[in-house]
């Protein structure tokens, strides 16, 4: 089973694929942490992508494919139960190709989860996460969150009306406690923990 995690930043996507993970034997590919990584190892990606980030804009779909592409290929993904897409695609031109990739590798999509959550609620949750943890992600501040919200609304909220259209969408309301969340995924997905 191969799923997309859509929703904008601090909708709770890290924590429930954490626990899809665990309960479903599937891998994460959060670019976010993948591009996070290449920032930390200086790789000429990282060097590309670091001030964009920094400023809550999008790295391009190029580099953003690319990694996407790359990580596909890797053992741990071939071996696993399905792939967890997080904070990929996020923008049109990524979802197409998305669907090129998966046809290319005879994988296919199963559902998209989109985690609803009102953007009031979204900046306090980003304060506190950067506050916990002590400030090691540089876009996780006011300014920038308000920028990378706008992004989501902008670039990455018109996929849901895109997936609508293939039929696997299913929407959750991600502003209720995490443990209900989870359940409302697995209810989606018709799955069981
Ligand atoms: N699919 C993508 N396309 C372009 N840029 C991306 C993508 N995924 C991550 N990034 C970059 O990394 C930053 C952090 O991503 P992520 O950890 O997914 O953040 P969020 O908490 O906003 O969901 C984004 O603001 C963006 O600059």
């Amino acid at each position: 089973m191969n799923i997309i995690l859509l929703g904008p930043p601090g909708a709770g996507k890290g924590t429930q694929a954490q626990r899809l993970i665990d309960s479903q034997g599937m891998v994460q590919l959060s670019t976010g942490d993948m591009l996070r990584a290449a920032v930390k190892a200086g790789t000429e990606i990282g060097l590309k992508a670091k001030a964009v980030m920094d400023a809550g804009d999008l790295v391009s779909d190029e580099i953003v494919i690319g990694v996407v592409s790359e990580r596909l290929e890797q053992p741990d993904v071939q071996a696993s139960s399905g792939v967890i897409f997080d904070g990929f695609p996020r923008t049109s031109a990524q979802a197409e190709a998305l669907d090129g990739l998966l046809a290319e590798k005879g994988m296919t999509l199963d559902a998209v989860i989109e985690m609803q959550v009102p953007d009031e609620l979204l900046v306090g949750r980003i304060e506190k996460r950067a506050a916990e943890t002590g400030g090691t992600r540089a876009d996780d501040n006011a300014a920038t969150l308000k920028k990378r919200l706008a992004t989501y609304h902008k670039d990455t909220a018109p996929l849901v009306e895109y997936y609508r259209g293939t039929g696997k969408l299913r929407t959750v309301n991600g502003d209720q406690p995490m443990d209900d969340v989870t359940a409302a995924i697995l209810d989606a997905l018709a799955v069981s923990a």
